[in-house]
């Protein structure tokens, strides 16, 4: 058994607009998302999440909200991913490139589904209309999407995270 990937996923959003970055390279190269990456030795989840959000965006954020937990599972791969999804509405500082991130906003009526994780579709509503959630996606490739629950949970706090792949890797 190998322990979870730990990382985290940040979105800066306003009542009507969400800021994505283009990733530029890397994991999940070409596709739209929040801000995020892993968490480090001696970090918390939630200062790993302020320091990806700063580093990718430009932008400070005093406090994130928790907003869901996501298990990703490739097939084949023994090792989860653990992301914890934060959103904000009040930050400081100015927006800004980086190597990795093309930060723009988006009006939320046209979020580009199709240029994202296909994931994302499944569980953007919930983020978008701050309800917590918790969702785990077994992924064949990095397209395809052969498993997946998402629910609506009362306390994040409270769910219980998979240690290991739904299916055992054989
Ligand atoms: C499978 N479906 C998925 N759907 C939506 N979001 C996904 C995702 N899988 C990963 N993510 C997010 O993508 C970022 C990876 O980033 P990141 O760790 O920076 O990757 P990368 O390999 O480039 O790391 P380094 O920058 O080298 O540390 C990180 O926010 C993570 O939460």
């Amino acid at each position: 058994m190998v322990a979870n990937k730990l990382l985290t996923l940040a979105f800066v959003k306003t009542p009507t607009n969400i800021l994505l970055g283009y990733k530029k390279r890397g994991f999940g190269m070409g596709r739209w998302n929040g801000f995020g990456g892993k968490v480090e030795v001696g970090e918390t989840i939630d200062g790993a999440a302020k320091r990806e959000l700063m580093e990718e965006s430009g932008l400070v954020a005093n406090t994130l909200h928790k907003i869901g937990i996501l298990m990703f599972e490739f097939v084949g791969d023994p090792q989860l991913m653990e992301v914890h999804v934060f959103t904000t509405n009040e930050w400081k500082g100015t927006i800004t490139e980086s190597d990795e991130m093309r930060p723009e906003w988006f009006p939320i009526e046209s979020i580009p589904y199709k240029k994202m994780w296909t994931d994302d579709q499944f569980w953007f509503p919930y983020m978008l209309n701050a309800r917590p959630f918790y969702g785990y996606f077994t992924f064949e490739g990095m397209h395809k999407i052969v498993y997946h629950r998402l629910d609506s949970v009362n306390d994040l706090g409270l769910v219980e995270i998979p240690q290991q792949p739904r299916q055992p890797v054989i």
